[in-house]
Order: structure tokens, then sequence, then C-alpha cells
């Protein structure tokens, strides 16, 4: 909250108060030596509270054979914890009531209010927690903070206020428009009020329950209110799918609960709210709506799974794809587009590799150089379709004439490279050899009809001659590289090694 805002609330004449009896009522709550005569006491000092809690004891929530016809008994009835929770509420009630503000979206406000404070309560009852009057209170409490704004700001507030469509974009909308939400405001007007502590961080925390730094035994009284938020939202809003969809997944992940056991539970909130609005005096949902919203959100909450699946399914998909994009691009990194070979890059990591395998284990290792000749002839005399074509040609040639583990791989330009694991240079030339014959006898056929022959001029060195090791693979590379520069220099189509 910006200092600004707290001066605010701080300073404002209007902001909601709680009626005497309440604050009475809140001290007692602090007293672990409360008795039901005394709380009767004060609760009698409020005639229309009074009454109020003598109606809930008759109503079928409560109504056993005989009638409760005094606040004693009516507390003795309630107990004491339900007693304080319906005089706060009833209380908090006429806080809505009186707040004269935009008066559809508080009355929206409130109604939510009243479901979250019912559906919290149900949702603790399912989880077997203990504090349910507590989260009732607590889900009829967490958006307080909107009364307060109104009063504080209202300038600034009723104007966002007045384009409430639903909870979760209005939070964005406050976090946009003023850095922070209702929340946090209705946590300092609950301690402001002298609530408990763990009403106030409910409704700070409410809106990110998975985010907020909550202790580890506030949390399920939290997820309860934020799940329950959700249902009032599912059961309000004039397209309750996001609201559901929210609901379901914070059932799931914050409460364990399933998409079953929340249908019951919307269905037993709806059931409820006739009772409670009688109440609090207001139509919470209307009666002809009521089996259309069950109906509705039974829908809803049967086709999420299957359109989670579609996601998923989905989701499953894109992954195949991008996999399959990753790997056809990282083909193609390694790979000539033209000849279908391996390209330099490749070459690079291979000759890496094999050259530290045979230094490892001794073993002899053979690289030549073959450099088509006279090509750039091809292409000034056939066009370069046609010397591409030689190139494809060469390429499946020189393939077809060596063993599955050894490496053939375009260089470069008119350039391969034969990598021989295993070949000393004299097992090597005899390789070398038979690959120079074959282009030789490569008949190439140029647009027009006409054959033509081309040849190759070859460089080898080997990584053990005799005496001689060469040390890394840069110098493999250049010992073929001056070899093949002496094949072109003694007259082309022809094979020469040097001694590194
Ligand atoms: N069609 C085609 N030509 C290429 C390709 N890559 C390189 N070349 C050509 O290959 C020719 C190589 O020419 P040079 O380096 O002068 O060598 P050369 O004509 O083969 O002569 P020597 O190597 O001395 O026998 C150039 O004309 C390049 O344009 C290619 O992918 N396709």
């Amino acid at each position: 909250m910006t200092p600004a805002i707290r001066e605010a609330l701080q300073f404002c004449p209007n902001l909601p108060t709680l009626p005497g009896v309440a604050i009475r009522i809140i001290e007692m709550g602090r007293d672990p030596d409360v008795n039901i005569g005394a709380l009767a006491g004060v609760l009698s000092k409020d005639p229309a509270l009074a009454s109020r809690l003598l109606r809930v004891c008759n109503s079928p929530l409560y109504a056993k054979r005989r009638s409760t016809t005094n606040l004693h008994q009516a507390v003795m009835l309630l107990g004491l914890n339900a007693t304080m929770t319906l005089a706060l509420s009833f209380s908090l009630s006429e806080v809505y009531r009186s707040s004269n503000t935009n008066r559809a979206a508080v009355d929206r406000v409130w109604r939510r209010a009243l479901i979250s404070g019912l559906a919290s309560r149900m949702l603790g009852e399912t989880l077997k927690q203990n504090a349910l009057d507590e989260l009732y209170l607590a889900g009829l409490l967490q958006d307080l903070g909107v009364l307060a704004l109104s009063a504080a700001v209202p300038n600034r507030y009723l104007d966002l206020l007045a384009g409430y469509q639903t909870h979760d974009r209005f939070v964005e909308i406050e976090r946009e428009t003023l850095g922070f939400d209702h929340g946090e405001v209705g946590a300092w007007l609950m301690r402001h009020w002298g609530l408990p502590e763990r009403l106030a961080v409910t409704a700070a925390s409410v809106h990110d329950p998975n985010q907020a730094d909550i202790l580890e035994d506030a949390r399920a009284f939290v997820y309860c209110v934020s799940v329950a938020g959700h249902i009032a939202d599912g059961l309000l809003d004039e397209q309750p799918q996001p609201a559901l969809d929210a609901a379901a997944a914070g059932a799931a992940t914050l409460l364990g609960l399933d998409e079953q056991i929340l249908q019951v539970l919307i269905e037993e909130v709806v059931e409820g709210l006739p009772e409670l609005g009688r109440l609090f005096e207001i139509e919470i949902i209307s009666p002809n709506m009521a089996q259309g919203l069950v109906d509705q959100a039974r829908d809803i909450l049967a086709t999420r799974n299957l359109r989670l699946i579609h996601q998923v399914t989905d989701h499953h998909q894109k992954v195949v794809e991008m996999e399959q994009a990753a790997e056809i691009l990282q083909k193609a990194a390694i790979h000539d587009a033209l000849t279908g070979l391996h390209n330099r890059r490749h070459f690079d990591e291979v000759l890496e590799n094999e050259f530290a395998q045979a230094t490892d284990n001794g073993w002899p290792l053979t690289l030549g150089f073959l450099d088509l000749d006279r090509f750039k002839q091809v292409n000034d005399t056939h066009g370069h379709v046609v010397g591409d074509a030689v190139l494809v040609k060469i390429a499946a040639v020189l393939k077809r004439n060596l063993r599955e583990r050894d490496y053939i791989m375009r260089y470069g330009g008119e350039e391969f490279v034969v990598l021989l694991p295993g070949h000393s240079k004299k097992a090597a030339l005899k390789v070398f050899e038979r690959l120079r014959t074959a282009v030789e006898a490569t008949r190439h056929m140029s647009e027009t009809g006409e054959s033509f022959f081309i040849t190759t001029s070859i460089g080898l060195a080997s990584h053990m001659d005799g005496e001689h090791h060469i040390q890394d693979p840069l110098q493999l590379v250049r010992a073929a590289d001056r070899a093949l520069y002496d094949a072109k220099r003694h007259g082309r189509n022809c094979i020469e090694s040097v001694l590194s």
C-alpha cells in the first residue's frame, strides 16, 4: 500500500466502522474466560441483532424440536464461536448496507462475500478443518477492502469499481492502477478494527495464495477462502468458465479435491443460499437461476477434464513439432544441402574425436583431400546447373566406394575430404586409388546431351607415418593440404602424400 493511501485511510472520516456491539464482541472473543451469560448480555443491547440471532437458531440450519425464544438459549445452542461469528457477520452486513458508494457494485461484492463465506465453511468441513466459523467469517471479509477504498479514495476508486466485471480482472486493474489490491487494504482495516490476525492475513494473501508467505498451519485456511472466492465468481459471473476453471485448479492443487467433489460442494452451496439470503435479507441468487447455474457448473467441470486432455495433447504435439524442427535444423547444420554429405563443421568434430581415439589407442588414421580438377571449366563450359549435378554425382560415387565406417564430407566448393580410421598410409593409398579411378570413370552429361569426364587430385596424410607422428588434427589437415597442392603441381589426376 502506498503511504498516500495509508494516510487517506487513517484520516478518512467515512471509513466503514463496526457497530459498538460488534466491537464489544471482538473484545470478548479475545477473552479466554468469556461466558455465555456475558455474551448474551452484550447481544441484548442490540435488539435488531438479537432478533436476527434468534431467527438463525429457529432456522432449518439449527432448529431443534423446541423453538429458541431467549438469547441465553440461542448462545447455548449456537456455541460461543458461532454466536460471535454470526453477530459479526450481521454487523458486517450493516457495514455493507450503509456504504453509500456504487450500490450495484457493492451489492455484487456483498453477494460474493456471502457465497464465499458459505463455500469457505463447506470446504473447511469437507477437509475436516476445525475453525469453521472463522473460515466463514474470513470468506465473508475477504473483499472488505473494497468498502474501505471506496470511502478513502472515492474519486479514483469509484471509476474502477464502475468497470467491475469479474473479480480476478478487477484485482488486476487495481494493481495496474493503484499498485496494490483491495486485499491489502481489507487486511489493514481488519487490523484497525482489532479482528483476529488470521482474518487479516487471509484477506492480504487470498489473491495469490501460492506466492504469499503464509505460515504452514494457516495455509489450508487461506486456500479454502481463495477457492471459495472462485466458486462465488463461478456463480455470479456472466461467463463463469474462467472462475470455475480457477476454482477447479485451486481445489485440485491447493486442497487436493477433484471436480466431482467440487461439483457436489457447489450444489450444496447453491442449496444453502436461499436460507442465507433470508438471514441477511438479500437475494443472493435468483431462485429461477439457481438450477441453471448448477447445471452450467456441472457441464463446465465435466468437460474440464476433456479440455485439459486436449490442452495436454496440443502441448505434446507442439513439443513433438518443435523437437522435429530442432532435429531438422541440427541436421541442416551439419549437412551440405547440395550433395547431402556431411559438411565441414561436422568434419571438424569427427576429426577431433577420431584423432584423439587414434592417438590414445595407437590406431592408424589417414586423411585425404580430393579436389576436382579444372572444375571451373565445367562451370564455364556447361553452366552452374551442370556443375552442381557433377558435384552430386561425384559425391554419390565416392560414398559408394567407401565402407560404412569411413567418413566422406564435402569440405567446400569442389573439394571433398575422406577420413579413414584404422588405415595406415599404405592401406589408405589403395582406397584413394579406387576413388580416383571411380571419379575418372564417371560419365557426366551436358544439357545438350554431350558426355564428358572429370578427374580428381588427391593429397593424403597419415597420423603415424613410420617414425613420424602428427601431434594434432590441424597438422594432419595441413599435411594433407600440402600433399594435394603437390598433386595439382604434378599434373592433377594423381595421389600425393607427405611426411609430416
Ligand atoms: N556448380 C558449382 N560450382 C562450384 C561450387 N562450389 C565451387 N564451385 C566452383 O568450383 C570452381 C573451382 O575453381 P578453381 O578453384 O579455380 O579450381 P579448378 O577450376 O577446379 O582448378 P584446379 O583446382 O586447379 O584443378 C569455381 O569456378 C567455383 O565457382 C558449387 O557448389 N557448384
